[in-house]
């Protein structure tokens, strides 16, 4: 489970004192997420998340991370806002590492999202996009194209240890990516890992809000769409759902058409976006000791995906 620190009822009620949310009513780890501790806390103010950061989020990232949720919500995105301390501070420090109260959402997460959840996934998605108009802050996206390859350097071992010959065919797929590696598309802030598991529904299957902004960056919303399409469009027996993905594209479309050009790159962007996960699930699989609490996420099934990319997606009706 995903509770990688544990805090005690002492350290809690010290973190309390700072706000004005009243005495502590329940506090409990939640088990979903691999990236940082969360907590469900319930005080006499309501319902929050506790998240206490761990190894990924960088603390300087982390201030660009809070503003813009906060920035999302202002703008009637649902994002949970973030909870300020009596002298304004969002970011706080638990058991020396950087913590955040933010509000609790409603909605639940689908395992094995329909047709129609992909239609919303992707109005939300393209909400999501605009809402994020005018923010202020700026971040490279540190997991793009041109740290895929320095990345993969440090792993080529354990590729070809996952497949025999794998570390050769990820060298030619990354050579391919950075000659065919669109520029100059419509830019902005994107969630960058707006998989089902970050996103809500209403118990009515329409979209209610997104979680989890910790990769959120500048970079071509297009390339968001591409790495939603990846997470929420195949099948379990890895095949590409092109219903699913139509779908999505329509839902997205409804608030913010692709121009000519973001739906020629769509499919080498999604190809790209198998690259982005398969690279990060790998360098997690090697240094995720056996027995450790948190399942790391499986590598294979983003080569398996990398695999239908290499093939060329067909999407608006006509082969790309
Ligand atoms: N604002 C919120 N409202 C309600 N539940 C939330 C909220 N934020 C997080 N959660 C719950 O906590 C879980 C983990 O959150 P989150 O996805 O942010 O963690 P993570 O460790 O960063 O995970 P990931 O592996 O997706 O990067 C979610 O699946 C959800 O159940
Ligand atoms: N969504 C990511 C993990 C989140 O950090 C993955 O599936 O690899």
């Amino acid at each position: 489970m995903a509770v990688y620190t544990d805090i005690t009822d002492e350290e809690l009620s010290a973190f309390l004192a700072d706000f004005d949310l009243g005495q502590a009513l329940a506090f409990k780890g939640i088990a979903e997420g691999v990236e940082n501790s969360n907590f469900l806390l319930e005080t006499e103010a309501g319902r929050f998340i506790l998240t206490v950061y761990e190894k990924r989020a960088a603390p300087e990232d982390l201030p660009y991370f809070l503003n813009l949720m906060r920035w999302l919500a202002d703008r009637g995105f649902p994002s949970a806002t973030p909870i300020a301390d009596r002298a304004g501070r969002t970011l706080k420090t638990l058991r020396g590492k950087p913590a955040a109260l933010v509000q609790f959402l409603s909605g639940l997460s689908v395992r094995r999202p329909t047709v129609a959840h992909c239609r919303e996934a992707g109005e939300g998605l393209a909400q999501l996009h605009l809402a994020g108009e005018g923010y202020a802050g700026r971040r490279v996206n540190d997991l793009g194209q041109p740290y895929w390859a320095p990345l993969f350097s440090k792993h080529r071992k354990g590729a070809d240890d996952l497949k025999p010959g794998l570390a050769a065919t990820i060298d030619k797929d990354l050579a391919e990516l950075a000659l065919a590696w669109p520029r100059g598309l419509p830019s902005g802030v994107i969630h960058a890992d707006y998989f089902p598991d970050n996103v809500f529904f209403r118990p009515d299957g329409k979209f209610a809000a997104a979680i989890d902004f910790y990769f959120a960056c500048d970079d071509a919303y297009a390339y968001d769409v591409a790495v939603t399409l990846n997470a929420w469009c195949f099948e379990p027996d890895g095949s590409f759902n092109a219903t699913a993905a139509a779908a999505l594209l329509t839902g997205y479309q409804r608030r913010r058409p692709l121009s000519p050009a973001e739906k020629q790159a769509l499919p080498i962007l999604a190809r790209g976006a198998a690259m982005r996960f398969f690279l990060t699930r790998l360098a997690d699989w090697k240094a995720t000791p056996a027995g450790a609490l948190v399942k790391p996420h499986d590598p294979m099934e983003y080569e398996r995906k990398l695999a239908v990319h290499r093939e060329g997606l067909t999407l608006f009706g006509a082969p790309a």
